[in-house]
């Protein structure tokens, strides 16, 4: 564990996942830079979060001959038989802004009733490190898909993702609150766990 913390990169562009992680490594008192914007770009063509995930932290930490933490995630919508899943960033077409793909999810579910709008964030982690094999992790968080959005918090398809026991979407959380609920928190956390036995079984 030790080793990894002193040298660890984030392999992701995403400056809301970015925010995300930095601020749970944070409570550990891990201090955690991300790639620079100027990073090779990595071709994201698995068709799992797993696979992405894996290819993401292994290029990167090729690519910088230091251990590298990837995220790939994304939206399951289940009126949509699970999509946009890992086409997530690109809903709306490759370089889609995340205001463009609410717009489109709005739009694909105007006809789904109140009942048949449930919905799951799902979070793969994955972490290279040179020399030693790859870990994975995950994590999902359950909601339902809003008609319009609400809150100006977090990222993505945040404002859209309602959590029905607190009535709020994501976007209306703190970063504490989502980051206490979150999928990629749930994986973040899964993925010490596996460290920590790692360091107990050495
Ligand atoms: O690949 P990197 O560089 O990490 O950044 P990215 O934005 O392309 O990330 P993904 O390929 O994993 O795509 C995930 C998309 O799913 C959405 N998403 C993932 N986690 C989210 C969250 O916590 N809240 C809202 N939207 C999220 C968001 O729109 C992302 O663009
Ligand atoms: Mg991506």
């Amino acid at each position: 564990m030790e080793q990894i913390q002193t040298k660890l990169l984030l392999a992701t562009k995403n400056q809301g996942k970015v925010k995300e992680i930095q601020h749970f490594f944070a409570e550990l008192g891990w201090h955690v830079e991300a790639v620079p914007q100027t990073a090779p770009d990595v071709t994201e063509d698995q068709e799992t979060f797993a696979g992405n995930a894996i290819k993401k932290a292994e290029e990167m930490a090729r690519a910088f001959h230091m251990p590298a933490l990837a995220d790939d995630s994304g939206l399951e919508v289940d009126a949509l038989q699970g999509r946009p899943g890992v086409y997530s960033a690109r809903y709306a077409g490759e370089h889609a802004s995340d205001q463009q793909n609410n717009e489109k999810l709005c739009a694909e579910l105007a006809s789904i009733s109140d009942g048949e709008r449930t919905a799951r964030f799902v979070s793969a982690i994955a972490l290279a490190r040179p020399g030693q094999e790859t870990l994975v992790a995950f994590g999902t968080l359950e909601g339902y898909i809003l008609t319009e959005g609400r809150g100006t918090g977090g990222f993505g398809y945040d404002p859209l993702f309602l959590l029905p026991e607190r009535d709020k979407t994501l976007a209306e959380l703190t970063i504490e609150e989502k980051n206490g609920i979150s999928h990629r928190a749930k994986a973040l956390t899964s993925m010490i766990e596996m460290l920590k036995m790692e360091d107990r079984q050495s």
